[in-house]
């Protein structure tokens, strides 16, 4: 029956991320956020369903998903480099424009995401301990406003 359609759990990643990009599109947040779906994990899992499914996992060496990574970091400068400053937002930047940065980018994450599975880290934890050393390495009462490396301190 339709109550029992309306609550079903998703059965395959497919179906999920289509309830997850129609969560996305009725979102209209005040101040710009990103999504809470999909997680890092999600992302993992649903890059090695891809891969598993075509057999592909034997190309997906750290060192070939680094240089991956990079050619879509290149990928992103093109759209970028013969530009001026750009202003928070894009507001010059057509729709098509828009779109085609946020593949690049997603390239550069599902890259990214795989490359750390393959090399055993665990990234949202990583990042985690990353930002714990960052705080240490800029206090806020010592570095507000400037941009200046640690390095430069003298005190
Ligand atoms: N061996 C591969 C090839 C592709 N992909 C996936 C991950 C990326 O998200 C995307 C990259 O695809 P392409 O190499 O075709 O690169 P682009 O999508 O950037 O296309 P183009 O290089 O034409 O801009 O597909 C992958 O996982 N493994």
């Amino acid at each position: 029956g339709g109550a029992a359609k309306e609550t079903a759990e998703p059965e395959n990643s497919l179906e999920l991320e289509l309830i997850w990009l129609r969560n996305g599109v009725e979102r209209q947040p005040e101040k710009f956020t990103f999504s809470p779906q999909p997680t890092l994990e999600d992302i993992r899992r649903l890059q090695a369903e891809f891969t598993d499914e075509r057999d592909w996992n034997q190309f997906h060496k750290p060192r070939n998903l680094l240089l991956a990574m990079v050619g879509e970091v290149g990928e992103v400068s093109e759209l970028f480099q013969w530009r001026g400053e750009v202003a928070e937002g894009l507001p010059d930047w057509t729709e098509s424009e828009r779109e085609q940065l946020a593949h690049e980018l997603s390239d550069v994450m599902i890259y990214l995401v795989e490359l750390a599975e393959k090399c055993h880290v665990d990234l949202p934890q990583a990042v985690l301990r990353k930002f714990a050393l960052n705080r240490q390495k800029y206090p806020a009462s010592k570095v507000h406003g400037s941009a200046k490396k640690y390095t430069e301190y003298t005190d």
